[in-house]
């Protein structure tokens, strides 16, 4: 993805001196007043930012032209910023992105969106039971956040419910950091690997992700159950994430992202995500897909030999399987 457009500064584009007979270009003043900010939320244009411990209402400056402004974006706003109701500020900079997590919708769609910008790990959601784990979609995950750059945190729900060995062992070889949580135990593990972070929240419906966020902020009023009481909405009316402020730290909420398309992310990167079968493929043939019908693919002799955990290579495959479209399974597993 093109980056050029996005860091572009108002203060970058000349204007016209007004008046005078040789019309000239010149540089606006720069905008040396403009506030730090920090993008909570983003919808139709109007971008949420929090302004030193302001709520800041903001419009994008038509100078940054098409370039995307997104939640977790650090900008520098100008104009009125009181935050009072009805004022309306103007994002006259986007800073450089320390990560960037993308998703396509779904895994042939070479189109691709920015979720958000500068987490700096995704814990996964996953109940261990009701629903049951869904090591295909924690796996999907892994690929996401490994190509992001972003650390994961394998999150197991509803631990009143269900055991977590099973899943932990299946993961025992990636040193993958994880907690296990039930509404009514301890979060403090879980505040401990949020301390200090952006951490963005992803997993599918059911597994017990708002009632986790209401737990860790009260005030965030997330929907638990069918329909909002307060709005009468449904879930999920909205697909934009959301950041919300905890003690030290954001959580990023992303009520729409169900999971990650894959399309954007080369074979290569998404066996990557796999770290206990990616020394493996170094002894495949040149140009190996890794697929379950290309032979001397070292990841057969690996699973045969014992070396390899034969879950773990189905999952690989049928996300890289996926991806050529060769199936229907879709982002939302
Ligand atoms: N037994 C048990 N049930 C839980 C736990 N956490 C959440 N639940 C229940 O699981 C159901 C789903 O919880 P939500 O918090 O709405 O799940 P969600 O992941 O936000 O689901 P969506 O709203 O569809 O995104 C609700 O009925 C919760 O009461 C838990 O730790 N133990
Ligand atoms: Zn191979």
């Amino acid at each position: 993805m093109s980056t050029g457009r996005r860091y572009l500064d108002e203060d970058d584009v000349p204007v016209r001196a007004r008046g005078g007979s040789r019309p000239r270009t010149r540089k606006r003043p720069k905008h040396e007043d403009a506030k730090p900010g920090f993008v909570t939320a983003v919808d139709r244009g109007r971008y949420t930012c929090l302004v030193e411990d302001r709520t800041v209402v903001a419009m994008k400056a038509r100078e940054l032209g098409r370039g995307s402004i997104t939640v977790g974006d650090r900008v520098r706003l100008v104009g009125d910023l009181s935050g009072r109701p009805d004022s309306l500020a103007r994002v006259v900079r986007v800073e450089e992105r320390r990560s960037v997590l993308r998703r396509t919708a779904d895994d042939t769609d070479p189109v691709e969106r920015v979720i958000v910008a500068n987490a700096d790990q995704l814990v996964i959601v996953s109940s261990l039971a009701d629903p049951p784990p869904q090591p295909r979609f924690i796996d999907r995950c892994l690929v996401a956040a490994y190509d992001a750059g972003l650390r994961p945190l394998l999150c197991l729900t509803k631990v009143d419910l269900a055991a977590p060995d099973d899943v932990l062992e299946t993961y025992s070889a990636l040193d993958l950091p994880s907690v296990v949580t039930s509404r009514d135990g301890d979060l403090d593990p879980l505040r401990e690997q949020l301390a200090g972070r952006v951490s963005v929240l992803v997993g599918s419906s059911g597994v017990g992700k708002s009632t986790l966020v209401n737990l860790l902020i009260p005030e965030a009023g997330r929907a638990v159950g069918d329909v909002n009481p307060v709005t009468g909405r449904g879930r999920h009316t909205s697909a934009s994430a959301v950041a919300l402020t905890l003690p030290d730290g954001w959580i990023i909420d992303t009520p729409g992202v169900r999971s990650f398309g894959l399309a954007h992310i080369s074979p290569d990167d998404v066996v990557a995500g796999f770290p206990d079968l990616d020394e493996a493929v170094a002894e495949c043939p040149p140009g190996c897909a890794h697929t379950a019908d290309v032979p001397g693919c070292a990841l057969d002799s690996g699973t045969a030999a014992g070396r390899l955990d034969a879950d773990r290579v189905s999952s690989l495959r049928r996300l890289l399987a996926s991806r050529e479209g060769a199936d229907d399974s879709r982002a939302q597993q």
